[in-house]
Order: structure tokens, then sequence, then C-alpha cells
């Protein structure tokens, strides 16, 4: 159970207001038993560079940044600044050497008191841009205080963070149509649901203007104010941004070189012998003489940092019990009971259904083209189905059938992962749900689509080929596309979950032809070389063909028609094909079989290969 704060009819509070915002100023605050200081002493990260050398990337930092201030870390490009901020969040454990918390770092694995505590937003806004901002709150929302506010509750809590951020007038705009300084604000009003003490953000001004970066760190500062502990990485702010900040981090080459507060960076720089020159902007400045434009200052500014203590007076974080009392308006505390697994699976299975209808490429446009190609195939094949002449024919649909269900499905499953990457790291660190969670939610929401697409295409291709008119048999060999098309995306899957996009489709592209050389129809079964046939019988297409032609030919298929033109009709017995490519012996349910245990052996594969890829920064 997690504490949301202090409350009052909604769930929210009134506390600091912003010189920089006319809306209502209304910020979350921290309870007291919260607040949480963040100390880390003689941070060392040192990675491999080259075939046997090591980069010395931190070499011994040490900080303390404390709740209900604003933190910045600052440093030329290539400093190490984000490589700080991923030792500090527990998100770069490994080649780390130090304390946080007073935990070593090697010791604890990264997992720090706070971490769960905390939020992680990346410089990348990783919104989804299907969903208006209402609609990602709700379902942040939803993931994160679960059923223990009520709907109209929750609804509270959100105006609430949008009035408090300035993005009420955004209310019903999609992410997609979002500016860069609303969609950071969006970004931080998604974590800010459940409150979090500590909040850790890498470049939330990049891409930014000057009023949206002064902005968003105002919106920073005004909710440190709140007992947050605020950390960020930015660029050289500009003069009125950087004294927002309450603190100042400044590594250079991994080495700290100055810590203080913004206001004593003068002073700082005077003691240095450095001065830094009228009517120039102290933090580009301290920028140039951290690169080394002035000259190699380093162990200098290092030793005079930690000589002398620059830090200013603690911010006094306001009670946040006073307004209330003041007024005489009842307080309230809300306890989160943090939801369970099953209610984040119901949100995310809604999100993934809304995603799949709203995205019109994924739904509608595939929709339309399995409808156009089944047509093409069917009038392709046509009389194919009951011709007596054209059974070699009908049995090459059968194998196009396999090739285009194998490509449609496979092909858009490898990039499917690689897209949402991002998003489920930062969801993952943040601990909106559980891994497993998502993937069942995925599975579900994707497989009955997947069922859609193909039998779209496997109706339109089957009746205008004119294939036999029993349901017995159309449902076999609808159940079959279904098996094959649902064992490729399954490949494309773990594909994308073990390579790169490009490596991914290239290598299914090449798989799906090696499969297609040993389903037995360029080569029958028949035909095969004993010494590889093996290699058939771990090819799914292999079974995939077996079981559509038996679903047409087998089981004691009547006797085909013949065109009266033909003088010898040879596949007027179906079984003659069945006998000629191999597969009299076949078994329809031993086909079904096969698939099946291939799709959920891969799947628990995928699920395996997903959550290294997921965490494998973390480690
Ligand atoms: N996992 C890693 N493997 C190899 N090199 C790394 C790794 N992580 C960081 N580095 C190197 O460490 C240095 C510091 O990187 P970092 O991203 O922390 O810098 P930064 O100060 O955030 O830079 P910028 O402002 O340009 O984003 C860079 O030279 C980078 O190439």
């Amino acid at each position: 159970m997690a504490l949301l704060g202090e409350c009052c009819s909604a769930a929210l509070q009134p506390a600091a207001s912003s010189s920089h915002s006319s809306h209502r100023a209304v910020y979350l605050q921290v309870p007291k038993n919260k607040l949480i200081d963040i100390d880390f002493s003689d941070v060392k990260f040192t990675v491999k560079d080259g075939r046997k050398g090591t980069k010395d990337v931190l070499r011994g930092v040490s900080g303390r940044y404390l709740s209900g201030e604003l933190t910045a870390i600052m440093g030329p490009s290539g400093a190490g600044k984000s490589s700080l901020l991923n030792v500090v969040t527990g998100v770069q454990v490994s080649g780390v050497t130090g304390t946080v918390g007073g935990v070593s770092i090697s010791e604890a694995g990264g997992a720090s008191g706070f971490r769960k505590e905390s939020c992680y937003i990346t410089q990348d806004d990783m919104l989804n841009p299907l969903f208006t901002v209402h609609e990602i709150m709700t379902m942040a929302a939803d993931f994160k205080l679960g059923s223990s506010l009520s709907t109209k509750a929750k609804q509270l809590v959100i105006e609430d963070i949008l009035e408090t951020l300035g993005l009420t007038g955004t209310r019903e705009t999609r992410c997609c149509r979002l500016s860069g300084g609303q969609r950071k604000r969006v970004s931080i009003a998604l974590e800010l649901i459940d409150n979090p003490p500590v909040m850790f953000l890498d470049e939330p001004t990049t891409g930014l203007d000057s009023s949206a970066s002064a902005q968003v760190v105002s919106t920073l500062k005004a909710l440190a104010r709140g007992g947050r502990t605020i950390v960020c990485t930015i660029h050289q702010p500009s003069a009125s941004v950087f004294e927002l900040f309450d603190h100042v981090h400044v590594i250079a080459k991994g080495r700290t070189v100055y810590q203080g507060s913004a206001l004593s960076v003068v002073p700082f720089l005077q003691e240095a012998e450095l001065p830094c020159p009228k009517y120039h902007n102290p933090a580009d400045f301290l920028m140039d003489v951290a690169s080394g434009e002035l000259g190699d200052h380093g162990t200098n500014l290092e030793r005079l940092a930690n000589a002398k203590e620059w830090r200013g007076e603690r911010s006094i974080i306001k009670d946040p019990t006073q307004d209330f009392t003041d007024k005489g308006t009842r307080k309230a505390m809300v306890l989160i009971r943090k939801p369970t697994e099953l209610d984040r699976f119901w949100v995310l299975l809604h999100r993934s259904m809304i995603q799949l209808y709203r995205d019109w490429t994924v739904t509608h446009l595939k929709l339309a083209l399995h409808f156009v190609v089944g047509i093409i195939f069917g009038l392709y094949f046509a009389d194919a189905g009951w011709d007596g002449s054209k059974t070699i024919s009908n049995f090459g649909f059968f194998m196009c059938t396999c090739v285009y269900l194998g490509y449609t499905s496979m092909m858009p499953a490898v990039l499917r992962f690689p897209q949402e990457m991002n998003t489920l790291k930062k969801e993952q660190y943040n601990n909106w749900y559980k891994l497993r969670t998502y993937y069942i939610a995925f599975i579900v929401a994707n497989i009955p689509v997947q069922m859609v697409f193909c039998t779209v295409f496997t109706s339109m291709a089957y009746f205008i080929s004119s294939q036999v008119a029993d349901w017995t048999r159309f449902v076999m060999f609808l159940s079959m596309c279904q098996l094959l098309s649902i064992m490729s995306e399954s490949i494309g899957l773990f594909l994308g979950t073990t390579c790169n996009p490009v490596n991914g489709t290239f290598l299914g592209a090449i798989f799906i032809a090696v499969c297609m050389l040993f389903a037995g129809f360029l080569v029958f079964l028949a035909h095969m070389p004993t010494y590889l046939s093996w290699a058939a019988d771990l090819n799914y297409m292999r079974y995939a063909l077996e079981g559509l032609s038996l679903s047409v030919y087998g089981y004691g298929r009547e006797t085909l028609e013949c065109p009266r033109t033909e003088i010898y009709c040879h596949f007027r017995v179906p079984a003659t094909l069945l006998s000629e490519v191999g597969m009299e012996d076949g078994r329809y349910w031993i086909d079904v079989s096969a698939l099946a245990a291939m799709i959920v052996l891969l799947r628990l594969v995928s699920f395996v290969t997903l959550k290294r890829k997921v965490s494998c920064n973390t480690r």
C-alpha cells in the first residue's frame, strides 16, 4: 500500500503557487514520512572500449540530492550526465561501483531503497499517438491507482494534475498533435498520478524553445516544493532557467567540477580565479570552463568543489496540512492499494483493443488487403477445387496460401515489440505493470484480430476457387490456416525480440523461403531424401500444407469431376494426389497438435527473450 498524500474533496490539496503560470496553482504534496534524500558516493562506471581497453565514464562521483529541491545535472556533451542519472536510478548496474543510499551498488544490484518510490522520465516522450491526453491519463490512473479510488475521484485527480501542469486545454487532444513542451508536461503528468516522491528526468528541455523550457522547469520546481526530490539532466540552460534550479551538479570528464546552488556559481568561479564576465550567463561560462575551452581546470575545480560547501539554504517544504487547517477544511489521507495484475490486465487489454481499432494501417488496411487478395487468389485458382484435371494447381493453391499467410503474419510481428520497446521499458521501470501481464494482454488482444484477417482471406479464396462445399472440410481448412498464421506470427515475435528489425525482417524472409523448400510442395515428401526428412518434420509449413491437403482431399473425399475434353484425368481420385506427394499416411489431428505445440513453445520462448531485451540495459 502506498500513500498518495493528503487530500481534500478529490485527492489533492493546494500548495505553492507558480509565478510562471496563470492557472490555478495546485500541487500534489508528498507526505512528510515519504520525503527522500538521495546520497551517493564514489560512483565509478567503467565500460569496455575497443577490443581489450576500458573507458572510465564516471570517476568517483559523489553527491547529495535533497527532497524539496530541483537538482540539475549539467556538463558538456559526453561528460557522463546520462550515465550518472542511469546509475543513480538503478537503470545502469553492470560496470558500476560505489554506494547509493549507503548501499553498495554491486551488492544491491542497483535496487536502491527509493527505486520503487521513484519514476524516470526519459528524453523521448513515449506517448501513444493514438490516444488523447485524457485517455492516457485515465489509463495511467487505472494502472497506478486501481480501484482504491472511485472513477470520479480518479477523474478529479487527473483534472487537478492537468490543471497544475497547464494542460487542461489539451485534454481532448491526441498525443500526436501536442507541441514539444506539452508532450514533456504530459510525460510528467502521467507519472504524477501516484505522487512519486522522487522524479528523475533525462533532458526534459531538449527540443524546446526558451519559454517552453522555462515553463517545464518552473513546473518541476513547483513540484519539488511539494516535497519531491527532482533530478534532471540539462543542456545549456538560459540564465533565467538556470536560476530556477536549487542545486546544480556539474560533471566534466566523469568528475564533479561543481556542486552547489545556482546562485553560488559566480562566487565559486571567482574563487577558482575564473571570474565570470559581466552580463555573461553563468551557466554558459561554467560550461565553457567545464568543457576545457579556457584551459584544463578540471582538477582545480574538483578540489575546490569538494573543499567547501556551495549548497544554499535547504528549501523549506510547506506543511501540506497547513492550508486546510487554516481554512478549517477537513483533511483526509488516501491510502492507495496497488491494483492487482488482473486489474492491470484489463487496462492493458482495453488499451491494446483501442490501439488496434484506431490504427487503421494495422487493422482497416490489412482487412481490406486480405479481402482483395483473397478474391485474387480465388480467381487465379478458379475451378481448381472441383476440377480433377487441376488437382496439382489446387495443391499449388494450398502452398500459395501457406506462403501468403506466413509472410503477412510474420513480417508485422517482427516489428511489433521493437516499436513498443521504449514505452515498455519506461512503463516497466515505473512499475505500471508486470511484463507477463503485458504479454498475456497482447496475446489475448492480438490473436482474435489475426484470426479475423485469416478468416476474411481464407473464406474469399476458398469459395471463389470452388473448393468442396462441405462445412466440416471448410472449418478444417480454416482452422489450419489460423494455426499457420498464428505460428508465423509467433516466429515474427521471436525474431523481433532477438534481433534488430532489419535483421529480423531479413531472417524472417529467409526462414519462410527455407520452410517453403521443405514443405513438401517443391519436392514432394515422397521424393525427399531420407537424411533430410528431419528438416520436414521440424517444419511448421509442412504440417500446415499436409493439414490443408487432408482437409480438402483426405477422409474419403468422393471422386472429382473431370472435363470431357480431358482424355486422361490422373488425379480424379483424390487419394492419388495424397499418395503421390507422400501424405497418404497424414493425420489432420497430428498436424494440428504439432502446430499447437510449436505455437505454445515459441510464445513461451518469445516471452523469455522479450524479458531479456526489456531488462538488457538494467543489469
Ligand atoms: N554502455 C556504454 N558503453 C560504452 N560507452 C558508454 C556507455 N555508456 C556511456 N558511454 C560513454 O560514456 C560517455 C558519457 O556518456 P553519457 O551519455 O553519460 O554523456 P552525456 O553527458 O549524457 O552526453 P550528452 O549530453 O551528449 O547526452 C560517452 O562517451 C559515451 O559514449
